[in-house]
């Protein structure tokens, strides 16, 4: 359904996204899960048509995003981390004119907004202006003019960001229904929101793919990070003796407590913890040691994301200043006003066309 092939993309010296390749198969949903600054909303607004890459192939359903624009962006429904929405409107009069921006007409048109409504349960506020509805029925009318046109693939950049614990599983769980009938792509720096909605994630840092695969995969490729940690009055050789009789520990790590124990974590690529905890409790016992606070830590998607990222190091990562964030956010907003409304944009080089914008935009306020 998507495959992007060797996507590069500079900003100037710093390259954003590096050599990026991965397929996406129809029916699914993705979660597209980095660090901040990772790549991910570059990523997203090349796969859109929203912004030029430097080098590299996107294809969404057979058409090449940078030289069939129209018939790729036919197949993608996309929610920006800001939503382009005119919020002196209400959603029917916004989501009229997305249907329109679209090309959809007459009874189609009405049949889709009508559609969407009810899919993103939006219908006690249609009359309601955007302005005055609270972030999480803002995020619904933004899926529900993604939504427009049926897209095959339905992208969604940081959609639950801001909203308050109960619109989020609200989001969440309609996320999920989208599924059933799109392919979803949803991109998070929220582990568990990756972990309750998607089927598969890709891991991106420093612009790299690192992983992909499903949530219970990448856990069991980590099984070697299963974790025993307890404290001991036991000296270091007897807990070395004990290792030696436990075998499938293949990491242990010390550390002296202020009180004068032991406190140890020993490492195992067994799933067993119960029964190595059980022969190590056993074995102190023997030797009269005792032990304190036995627990163990099985490896779960957060110690996968913090282990494949912290190659990573943020240094290499420019910092975004203030006129930076202004400036992403206004390309932000662009984008979307292209997506439904056909500006031409120049990218080739972000800064002279940046500050194009920022003249336009001054002219137009004068
Ligand atoms: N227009 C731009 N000019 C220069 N650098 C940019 C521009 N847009 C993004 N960057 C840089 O590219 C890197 C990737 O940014 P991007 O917004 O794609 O990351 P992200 O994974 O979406 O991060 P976040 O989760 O913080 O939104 C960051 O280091 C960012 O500062």
């Amino acid at each position: 359904m998507i495959s992007v092939k060797h996507l590069t993309k500079c900003y100037g010296e710093f390259t954003a996204v590096d050599d990026l390749s991965f397929e996406i198969d129809e029916g699914h949903v993705y979660g597209f899960l980095g660090p901040n600054g990772a790549g991910k909303s570059t990523t997203m607004n090349i796969i859109t048509g929203c912004l030029s890459a430097t080098s590299g192939q996107v294809t969404i359903d057979g058409h090449d995003i940078f030289e069939e624009p129209k018939e790729a962006k036919r197949a993608i429904g996309y929610l920006p981390e800001i939503p382009p929405l005119y919020t002196n409107e209400t959603p029917e009069e916004y989501l009229k004119f997305v249907a329109e921006a679209k090309g959809l007409k007459g009874k189609e048109m009405d049949r889709q907004i009508e559609g969407v409504i009810s899919q993103t349960r939006i219908q006690n506020v249609r009359k309601r202006l955007i302005s005055k509805l609270s972030k999480g029925y803002r995020q619904r009318v933004g899926i529900a003019q993604a939504l427009l046109g049926n897209p095959k693939v339905i992208i969604l950049d940081e959609p639950t960001v801001g909203l308050d614990p109960i619109q989020i599983i609200e989001i969440r769980d309609l996320i999920k229904q989208l599924g059933k009938n799109h392919t979803v792509i949803l991109s998070s720096h929220i582990l568990s929101e990756v972990q309750a909605i998607c089927e598969k994630v890709l891991i991106i840092s420093g612009g790299k793919l690192i992983a992909f695969d499903e949530p219970e995969h990448l856990e069991k490729s980590l099984a070697g990070s299963n974790e025993i940690l307890f404290t001991t009055e036991a000296t270091r050789e007897e807990v070395e003796e004990v290792k030696s009789l436990l075998g499938e520990i293949t990491e242990v790590s010390y550390r002296e407590t202020q009180d004068g124990l032991l406190s140890v974590t020993m490492k195992t690529d067994s799933d067993d913890i119960r029964g190595i905890s059980r022969k190590l409790s056993m074995e102190f016992a023997k030797r009269e040691k005792a032990l304190y606070e036995l627990t163990s830590k099985k490896a779960n998607l957060e110690d996968i994301f913090l282990e494949l990222t912290e190659a990573a190091d943020p240094a290499d990562v420019p910092e975004k200043d203030s006129e930076q964030v202004k400036a992403d956010l206004r390309d932000m907003e662009i984008s979307g006003l292209e997506e439904i409304g056909g500006l031409e944009k120049d990218e080739t080089d972000e800064e002279e066309y940046r500050n194009k914008k920022k003249q336009e935009e001054e002219e137009k306020t004068e």
